[in-house]
């Protein structure tokens, strides 16, 4: 991605709201749905979500962003899934949502971990329902029988395959293998199996608008589970990097309110970082830090959005967003580290 391909830019919602309570409540409201919809999947209500609700916000479109998003739509309108590959806090998730929204169907959001087994996304068997009959066979003689009904409840893949939903299947490598194998026959057959399923409607023929669109972290991928090369051979694969240094400035100013040159500062010295170190210092740090920046800073200067820092309060901070990457190694690594940071700050 290069410096050119940012120069036009524009900004889903509103670039910078300097007001702070209305981004709170914005962000507060976000999560309550968000909640609201984890709840409700749990509680065997519709996972779907409709596009509005899941639109990433704020969402920053330079042409870098816009041309990743329409290579991610182009495939899913040729009817192939996606899988996202690229490494953490680059953007994956915003772009996958963001294109799900731009296809204007249904959201089906799925979080990958070690948790997810073929029940977790096809469906299971949510216990049994009770009910008595009550046969009054000749007045005065009455009988009884109590019924017990298997009630079978849909998850999130069985919702998205039949409504014909946009599936986000996020972080999809850190969920075991073995889970994947009904997906196999979704994208080769256009049948979903529901293995614990009885009777005739075991299987959901696949709604012609269903697609997905599947993220992983790069080194996740090749690490934690070996996803089937069948499974891996029905996607096409996009890749994404970190985005060109004027759309990083252009997200960080989306998420927090500092003046330009304050935000110039965070993002140079977060790509010095990444060069430097044997991390990976995602778009996400910038961010991370720059909120930090804007309290610290204005507690130690009576005023914030300055475009100058304190060397030593770029390193504290920077060094507070990067530590929890070394967690568990040993104190000289911690003193590496910050040594390298101020070098680099
Ligand atoms: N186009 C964008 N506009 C606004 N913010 C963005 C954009 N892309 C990424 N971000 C922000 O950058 C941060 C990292 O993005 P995101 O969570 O999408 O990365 P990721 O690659 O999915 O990370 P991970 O691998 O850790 O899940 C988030 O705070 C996100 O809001």
């Amino acid at each position: 991605m290069g410096d050119d391909s940012s120069r036009k830019r524009k900004v889903r919602g509103r670039k910078i709201r300097r007001d702070r309570s209305t981004k709170e409540g914005r962000r507060a409201k976000k999560e309550l749905a968000r909640k609201a919809s984890k709840a409700a999947s749990k509680n065997g209500d519709s996972p779907l979500s409709d596009p509005a609700a899941v639109a990433p916000e704020p969402f920053v479109e330079t042409d870098a962003v816009t041309a990743l998003r329409d290579r991610i739509t182009g495939w899913l309108e040729a009817d192939q899934p996606v899988h996202l590959i690229g490494p953490t806090g680059c953007g994956k998730t915003a772009l996958a949502l963001s294109a799900a929204v731009t296809r204007g169907r249904p959201v089906v959001w799925l979080n990958g971990d070690e948790a997810v087994d073929t029940a977790a996304l096809v469906g299971d068997h949510a216990g049994g329902e009770r009910y008595k009959e009550d046969d009054r066979f000749v007045s005065g003689v009455s009988k009884q029988t109590e019924i017990v009904r298997e009630r079978w409840v849909d998850n999130p893949l069985s919702v998205a395959v039949r409504e014909g939903a946009t599936l986000v299947y996020n972080e999809f490598s850190r969920s075991d293998p073995a889970a994947h194998n009904v997906l196999l026959s979704v994208f080769e057959e256009g049948v979903l199996e529901r293995p614990g399923k009885r009777g005739e409607d075991r299987t959901i023929d696949v709604h012609p608008e269903f697609r997905a669109i599947l993220t992983s972290n790069d080194v996740e991928y090749a690490g934690v589970h070996e996803q089937q090369d069948a499974l891996l051979d029905r996607f096409v694969g996009v890749h994404v990097d970190y985005y060109d240094a004027e759309t990083e400035r252009e997200i960080v100013r989306a998420h927090v309110d500092l003046e330009d040159e304050a935000v110039e500062t965070i993002v140079n010295t977060m790509r010095t970082l990444r060069d430097d170190l044997d991390l990976v210092v995602g778009t996400r740090a910038a961010i991370t830090a720059a909120k930090g920046l804007a309290v610290f800073d204005a507690k130690r200067n009576g005023k914030s959005e300055t475009g100058e820092f304190d060397d030593e309060l770029l390193t504290d901070v920077f060094m507070d967003v990067l530590v929890p990457k070394i967690a568990g190694d040993g104190p000289d690594d911690v003193s590496t580290l910050r040594s390298r940071i101020a070098e680099s700050v």
